[in-house]
């Protein structure tokens, strides 16, 4: 019979796979939005992690296979990244997507549904990004705003079980709470500050640290998922002590990530079955 998962158990997974990023520095390859690469290779260096931003399609055959996880992200995307996104994708290691604004046009939508095709480990979006996805809505969705979501997380939860479900993915959507999902199982992850939000790509660097999480265990994605957004919550709220603003949030969270201890980690990490 399964062990039971309280709080106390996810708290001890989470520095176990914090320590296991740290020992091991899995090599995360991320093909990532512009406005994105300087936060998520920071975040991924902080956490212990070794990040390469590479997306050239001709390397692709030589570095690829050669990582422990790949991260996908479509935030600025462009006809000539599409195929190193795909190829990388098929390269045979575990990897995550973020389908960031995938509502915003029918090449993007039709960009992500290719991707997921390609069967991700993790898709890590916010409220409308999944709400989008789930329903492969286009550009006319009444809702939709750009790369902030306008919904909170909690109204995109059956969508995340339902994409979960179609994908064979592990789905993260992410907000005041965060909920991730293999479809079945549903864990929710309440670390964070509302001011993460006033920080641009710090969704898109969550989603580099589960890449990370899932490439030094993949053996059990859904609580990767779940231990880097904890994680990476408990950063900003650790940061939030410290700062002014989203700028100074920023700097704080990077410290605050690379400095995370033990009893820090298995006492602040909020992560619960949902039930
Ligand atoms: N209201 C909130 N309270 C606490 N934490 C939050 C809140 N909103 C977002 N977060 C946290 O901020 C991080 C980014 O999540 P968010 O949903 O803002 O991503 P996003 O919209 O994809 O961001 P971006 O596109 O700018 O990268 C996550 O770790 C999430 O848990
Ligand atoms: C602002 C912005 N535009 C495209 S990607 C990105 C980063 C936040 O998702
Ligand atoms: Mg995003």
């Amino acid at each position: 019979m399964d062990e039971e998962r309280t709080e106390a158990w996810w708290g001890r997974r989470a520095w176990a796979l914090l320590s296991a990023v740290r020992e091991r520095a899995p090599l995360v390859q991320c093909i990532t939005n512009l406005v994105s690469m300087d936060i998520a290779a920071n975040a991924l260096t902080a956490a212990g992690a070794s990040p390469a931003m590479l997306h050239c399609l001709r390397e692709i055959p030589d570095f690829t296979p050669r990582c422990d996880a790949v991260y996908i992200n479509v935030g600025t995307l462009s006809e000539d990244w599409l195929p190193s996104m795909r190829a990388a994708a098929s390269a045979g290691r575990p990897w995550v997507l973020d389908p960031v604004a995938v509502a915003a046009s029918g090449f993007r939508m039709e960009a992500c549904l290719q991707l997921l095709a390609l069967r991700p480990a993790v898709v890590r979006g916010n409220a409308s990004e999944i709400l989008a996805l789930a329903s492969s809505s286009d550009s006319s969705s009444s809702s939709f705003k750009g790369v902030d979501s306008s919904h909170d997380s909690g109204e995109a939860l059956q969508a995340s079980k339902a994409l979960a479900r179609s994908s064979g993915a592990v789905v993260a959507v992410s907000g005041a709470v965060d909920f991730i999902t293999d479809g079945e199982q549903v864990v929710s992850a309440s670390n964070g500050v509302a001011l993460m939000q006033k920080i641009t790509a710090t969704g898109c660097a969550v989603t580099a640290l589960i890449a990370a999480f899932v490439g030094a265990d993949p053996s059990d994605a859904l609580a990767a998922t779940a231990c880097a957004l904890a994680i990476f919550g408990l950063a900003g709220q650790i940061g939030m002590e410290s700062a002014k603003g989203p700028a100074s949030l920023r700097m704080h969270l990077i410290d605050a990530l690379y400095g995370l201890d033990e009893q820090t980690v298995t006492s602040g990490v909020k992560i619960a079955l949902v039930l």
